[in-house]
């Protein structure tokens, strides 16, 4: 070892120390520096309100991603809560700062059902939103005229109100993957984390086509079929009346085709009513098509199915219920008819429309079966083409207005399931007329008016 005493040499070996201290040191410091600011982020995410996910949603689809979207913030450490759009008060709006809207359109450019009271009243009124920062991902169609008419309006009001934009509106015609890609990077990017979980939609399973009649045969209208189907795994799975199924025909497996399911899983088998399309040209729909005139018996058929949570009987299993449908639509309201049934449940009113009571009264011993044994109370049917001025069921809504009345005022929920032109909208404006718009907007917003309409 060498020793010495000289001043100037020891201040050298001094700083070289406290050089290589530093050098050994630095790392260790790099790593601390990152840890507070990582733990100082995690603080101030947990100390703010949280973001809020707002959905509003028909047949589901915004509430779905809504969820994914949910899974992706909590995995980054980001606190946040799932709300209905309808459950959104101008306070939430006024002291929240990030609300992420996921929010489909439906009829003419309008919001979802359960959406109509946010849309009519606050959306219609000026509020300060400046601490705001908000994105809308949009779900809509670009077969219609008002492609994503409320995921713009909703846009366009809170610009208006002086709220901030995280990033451009998404918006995603017929659930494009390409689309949702976007939104699942732009949350990516905001949350600061590049493991997102995944979002695919479930597979389809192998069911088989069992049964298949027609059920309107000399019909003006166009032949309507009952489809019978089992799960080729011979396991049925759960699902709960107001459902859809999605099947995918075989010509256009991207695009899948939405059906309300007319069973319940006591049923043993998926019930399907499918009406056959007929283009202009004379071709056939292709789902359609392939259903009802190409598929054999016992022919394999990709299908899953689908909750549709706003059209299922949840909170209102108790009440009374108002059904309201015309055409295939009674597909939707017999799976809730067939629940009542097995649940004893006899306070069922049916209001349906079609043409000839001769062609196309669909399952009409079933209907008689259940008024015989009181588990239908009331049943309409209200056939447009038997005598010579057409009526409709709206019609006979608006005849039987304070019957309507005192079945809402005992608590009963309304079920809409059938074409929207013509049968919903008129539908629409008899409950209008009979119960005014302010208590119709409370009805849909506490799910006690429900649609299923296309
Ligand atoms: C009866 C009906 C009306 C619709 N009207 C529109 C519309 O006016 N504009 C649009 O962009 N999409 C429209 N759509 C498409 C839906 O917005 C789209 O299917 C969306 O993915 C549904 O999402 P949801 O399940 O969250 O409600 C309509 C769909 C149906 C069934």
């Amino acid at each position: 070892m060498i020793w010495t005493n000289d001043p100037t040499r020891l201040m050298a070996v001094a700083g070289m120390g406290a050089a290589y201290a530093l050098v050994c040191l630095a790392p260790i410091l790099r790593v601390r520096r990152k840890r507070l600011a990582a733990e100082r982020a995690k603080a101030e995410a947990a100390a703010s309100p949280g973001w809020i996910i707002a959905h509003a949603s028909q047949t589901g689809n915004a509430e779905e991603l809504a969820q994914q979207t949910l899974a992706t913030l909590k995995l980054a450490g980001i606190p946040a809560r799932l709300a209905e759009l309808s459950e959104l008060t101008e306070q939430d709006l006024q002291s929240a700062e990030r609300i992420l809207f996921l929010v489909s359109t439906y009829g003419e450019g309008d919001a979802p059902d359960a959406a109509a009271a946010f849309s009519g009243r606050l959306m219609t009124s000026t509020l300060a939103l400046p601490q705001l920062h908000y994105a809308v991902l949009a779900l809509g169609d670009k077969s219609y005229a008002q492609y994503c008419g409320f995921g713009r309006a909703l846009d366009q009001w809170l610009q208006a109100q002086g709220a901030q934009s995280l990033f451009p509106r998404v918006e995603v015609d017929r659930s494009s993957a390409a689309a949702i890609a976007q939104w699942r990077q732009q949350l990516s990017h905001l949350a600061g984390t590049s493991d997102a979980p995944d979002w695919s939609a479930p597979a389809f399973d192998e069911w088989r086509l069992s049964e298949r009649v027609q059920l309107n045969a000399g019909s003006a209208g166009a032949p309507v079929y009952h489809l019978e189907l089992e799960p080729a795994s011979g396991t049925l799975p759960d699902w709960q009346s107001g459902d859809l199924v999605q099947v995918a025909a075989p010509a256009d497996p991207s695009r899948a085709r939405e059906y309300s399911i007319a069973s319940i899983p006591a049923d043993g088998r998926v019930h399907l009513l499918v009406r056959l399309h007929t283009h202009g040209d004379g071709s056939h729909g292709v789902a359609s098509g392939w259903l009802t005139q190409q598929a054999a018996l016992g022919q394999s058929v990709q299908l899953r199915l689908r909750a549709h949570k706003r059209f299922r009987l949840e909170g209102n299993a108790e009440r009374p219920l108002i059904l309201i449908g015309n055409g295939s639509g009674i597909a939707g309201l017999r799976g809730h008819l067939k629940a009542r049934a097995l649940a004893g449940q006899g306070r069922n009113w049916l209001l349906f429309g079609e043409r000839n009571a001769a062609h196309d009264y669909h399952y009409r011993a079933e209907l008689d079966g259940w008024q015989r044994d009181g588990l239908l109370e009331k049943l309409d049917m209200v056939f447009s083409r038997d005598q010579a001025e057409r009526r409709y069921v709206q019609d006979r809504l608006t005849e039987q207005a304070s019957t309507l009345r005192e079945w809402i005022a005992a608590g009963a929920a309304i079920y809409i399931c059938g074409s929207l032109e013509g049968m919903a909208a008129g539908v629409d404006a008899a409950l209008e007329l009979a119960l005014g718009r302010t208590q119709l907007d409370d009805l849909a917003a506490t799910g006690r008016y429900r649609r299923d309409v296309y």
